[in-house]
């Protein structure tokens, strides 16, 4: 059976063996980590679906300042997400998941995926311990499935539980600090079918698959590439011409400038990002959209100070993370 190697776990190239000594190999203990991470990233995404409240896509999750080993996280969450309902048959034919290991099932469905799919694990936690003992039952419990829905191959069981592609209309969003909604709909009708859509004002519906990624308007920063769920957040919150926003987590940007464009450019923005990298990309958003009112902090939302007064008249604090909000707000509140 092909096993679909990511680098989710153990750096390439990097022994995933115990070394001579008895340590553990730097491979071993980043994957050991890698995988309580992604347990804990996969357990919030889990949860939010099961409340169906979103707590942050898997990316914000992942952004988080808590979480060190991003990309091998990123990529077993992702990976692990994929493969669930095969896992989960796997675990329950097999009947792995007793009362002690139910509490910690996102780590036994992370430990799963790598013993099917990933990378191999050693003995070098309780959980990857007792997931070994059982490695045989797995493997055993996955060739099984594979012959009760009559298919040969992983990626042959994938096909039976994945819905069909429905393609998606592309959604892009009129910046209004350079060109009105009429007078974009004008120009790109002039190559696609154009639709508003009903619950933005300034986002606009276009046929799936038009690629527009060097089409002028989106080249000069009149229209910007953005989703409905994306382009939903700043319409929402509404913010008027003149108040004073606080984004706290804000590269790459889209929803900063949006709320730019929604406050005519009048009042202020003040752009908070942690990561350097991201706060160049933030930069780069700000100035293609013209917007003259952000100023970009670069650091941790978290150390900023609620009694400065320079936010003693922010009107509205936007983030991803609202127990960043919760905190910013207690420890204004408590002090
Ligand atoms: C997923 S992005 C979301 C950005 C944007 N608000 C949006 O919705 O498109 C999250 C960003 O928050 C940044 N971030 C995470 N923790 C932060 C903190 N404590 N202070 C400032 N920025 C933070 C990350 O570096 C990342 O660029």
């Amino acid at each position: 059976m092909a096993r679909t190697k990511t680098a989710a776990t153990a750096p390439s190239g990097a022994s995933a063996k115990t070394s001579r000594n008895g340590r553990l190999s730097n491979a071993e203990r980043s994957a050991y980590f890698a995988r309580r991470e992604a347990a804990k990233v996969l357990r919030l995404v889990l949860r939010g679906d099961a409340r169906r409240r979103a707590v942050g896509s898997i990316k914000s999750l992942v952004y988080s300042p808590s979480v060190k080993n991003k990309k091998a996280t990123y990529a077993l969450v992702c990976q692990t997400l994929k493969h669930l309902s095969i896992i989960k048959q796997v675990l329950d034919s097999a009947s792995i998941l007793n009362s002690k290991w139910k509490r910690q099932e996102e780590l036994v469905y992370i430990l799963t995926y790598d013993i099917l799919f990933g990378q191999e694990i050693s003995l070098v936690g309780d959980a990857e311990k007792f997931l070994m003992l059982h490695k045989g039952a797995i493997q055993l419990a996955l060739a099984q499935l594979l012959v009760r829905n009559k298919v040969k191959s992983i990626e042959d069981l994938m096909a039976l539980y994945q819905t069909p592609d429905v393609p998606k209309p592309r959604y892009v969003r009129v910046n209004t600090l350079k060109m009105d909604v009429d007078s974009a709909v004008l120009e790109l009708g002039k190559q696609f079918v154009v639709q508003k859509d009903d619950l933005v004002p300034d986002l606009l519906i276009l046929p799936p698959g038009c690629d527009l990624h060097v089409h002028p308007l989106i080249v000069n920063g009149c229209v910007f590439l953005q989703g409905k769920a994306s382009s939903m957040v700043a319409a929402a919150l509404a913010p008027k011409p003149g108040w004073k926003v606080l984004d706290a987590c804000s590269a790459p940007g889209n929803k900063t400038v949006h709320l730019a464009a929604l406050m005519k450019g009048k009042g202020k923005i003040v752009a908070c990002e942690l990561n350097k990298e991201r706060v160049r990309r933030l930069k780069d958003t700000i100035k293609l959209s013209g917007a003259a009112n952000i100023e970009v902090l670069h650091g941790d939302f978290l150390n900023l100070d609620p009694k400065d007064p320079a936010y003693s008249e922010v009107s509205l604090i936007f983030c991803i993370f609202t127990w960043m909000i919760i905190m910013f707000h207690g420890f204004y509140v408590n002090q």
